[in-house]
């Protein structure tokens, strides 16, 4: 028993340090057992990764140039996986982190380095995002040689972008998304391939042969790398690099911030101290993830660009493409051809969606439009204003929008069952399946709430 205890005690300490030790020396009373129970319950959720060989290395490596951080704590959340936990409660204003330019790893790091002579060299330049694409790749292949290492340790070694999944994983997304996707996939190969020969120019540099270091999945893995973990920052363009902006930095710890859409945070370099700084404008209780927002993104953009789905984003929403919307409306229309160049003319073919608050306003006005009867035609202009046509218009489009509503909650359904059977049977993919099934599930969300409001709309006009 008391040897049980006593693992328990260290391992205690190693995943949440002293604080649960001075907890546990606090008060027996009920009060304390109900804070303890309370504390306990949020900490099965999350564990520390301070104590992991990587982060004693990576902060090792980080006070060497002048960084420490006694504010935040590497740790595993079960909602959003690794990011960092306040040791303390941080009030808004607050200075959470100050990393200094020297832990930053911008273009000037990779002209600075063996790379630059070879970047100069180079024509027609190379994007700032190549350089540095190019620089991790080789600092990664350089393995124990490379000053980097601690920081490449800590980086994933698989990313889940949508550029990453695999093509029958690709093939069960939302249409408008799995186009994005594709336009993506291409870039990053069209990239790969036309960057093929600046590797080759660096091969003095390798003892091996180039193609067996800068192969596609590495390539890869430095794309998403610099997709999902850079922070904005501009620099002076350079003569050696394309015109291509260079806004980027890898920041080195500050890079495990997670996400939240509901957050708002003052990030930027300031010229003066000449470190990256991040301020909350929000306070975040002691022992809570600290969170920053990568900005005003729905989710299809999130997976898009990040690899992953925040639940009850309030910047999502389901799209709704003008194909969908011919779909469900009578064939017979003679107008029909002249309504959709209308749409297409004023900008109301795209960006159609339901949200948290139904039906948007550009979806309602393009269904209004496209319910216009033949002795009404004539007051399309009007519709684009948002001005009333008439009750019939307006309950035709009403119940054509409570239609659409209905078909994409049955679509999304269908979607739903098909990627729950493909996760029985290709149990390799179930990850990436997961992620695209927690899409799903957030737009069915989305949609059952518009499917709501529809019905309380529809019953107070009738
Ligand atoms: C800048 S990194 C943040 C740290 C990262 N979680 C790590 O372990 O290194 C960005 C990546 O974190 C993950 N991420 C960020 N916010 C998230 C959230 N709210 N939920 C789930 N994953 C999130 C995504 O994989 C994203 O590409």
């Amino acid at each position: 028993m008391l040897k049980v205890s006593r693992v328990c005690n260290v391992l205690m300490r190693q995943l949440y340090g002293n604080d649960m030790h001075n907890m546990k020396k606090k008060g027996r009373g009920r009060t304390s057992r109900q804070r303890r129970r309370k504390f306990r319950t949020s900490e099965s959720s999350k564990v520390s990764e301070s104590h992991k060989l990587e982060f004693i290395e990576l902060r090792k490596w980080l006070k060497e140039r002048k960084f420490e951080d006694h504010n935040l704590r590497p740790t595993r959340f079960s909602g959003t996986g690794r990011g960092l936990m306040a040791v303390k409660s941080l009030q808004p204003g607050e200075l959470i982190i100050s990393l200094p330019e020297k832990c930053l790893l911008t273009t000037d790091t990779v002209i600075k380095s063996y790379l630059g002579d070879y970047i100069t060299k180079w024509t027609p330049p190379i994007s700032p995002l190549l350089a540095l694409c190019t620089f991790l790749i080789s600092e990664n292949n350089a393995g124990n040689k490379s000053p980097w290492k601690p920081y490449l340790d800590i980086l994933p070694k698989d990313y889940t972008c949508l550029v990453c999944l695999e093509p029958q994983v690709v093939r069960l997304l939302p249409k408008p998304l799995k186009i994005k996707a594709q336009e993506q996939k291409t870039q990053v190969q069209e990239l790969f391939v036309s960057s093929r020969g600046f590797f080759s120019s660096l091969q003095s540099l390798f003892t091996e042969d180039v193609k067996h270091i800068f192969h596609y999945h590495a390539f890869l893995w430095a794309w998403c790398t610099i997709n999902t973990r850079t922070v904005y920052m501009k620099h002076a363009q350079k003569k050696c690099l394309s015109a291509e902006p260079d806004v980027y930095a890898l920041a080195p710890y500050l890079d495990l911030l997670n996400h939240s859409p509901g957050v708002q945070v003052n990030a930027a370099f300031n010229e003066k101290t000449r470190c990256y700084e991040i301020r909350t404008t929000s306070s975040c209780k002691k022992y809570e993830e600290l969170f920053i927002c990568y900005g005003p993104h729905d989710n299809h953009r999130l997976l898009l660009e990040y690899g992953f789905v925040a639940i009850n984003n309030p910047h999502s929403a389901v799209y709704v493409s003008i194909d969908s919307l011919v779909d469900h409306l009578p064939s017979v229309d003679t107008q029909m051809n002249k309504k959709l160049s209308l749409l297409k003319e004023h900008g109301f073919s795209e960006n159609l969606t339901f949200g948290w608050d139904g039906p948007s306003w550009r979806l309602l006005t393009a269904l209004k439009l496209l319910c216009l009867g033949a002795d009404e035609f004539t007051c399309w202009k009007k519709v684009l204003l948002g001005e009333v046509i008439s009750d019939t218009n307006e309950w035709k489009s009403l119940v054509l929008s409570r239609k659409i509503c209905s078909s994409f909650i049955e679509e999304t359904k269908t979607a739903l069952q098909k990627i729950s059977h493909m996760k029985d049977e290709e149990t390799a993919l179930k990850d990436q399946l997961t992620l695209v099934e927690n899409l799903w599930l957030e737009e069915l969300k989305l949609l059952q709430v518009s499917a709501d409001i529809l019905k309380n709309v529809h019953q107070e006009t009738t």
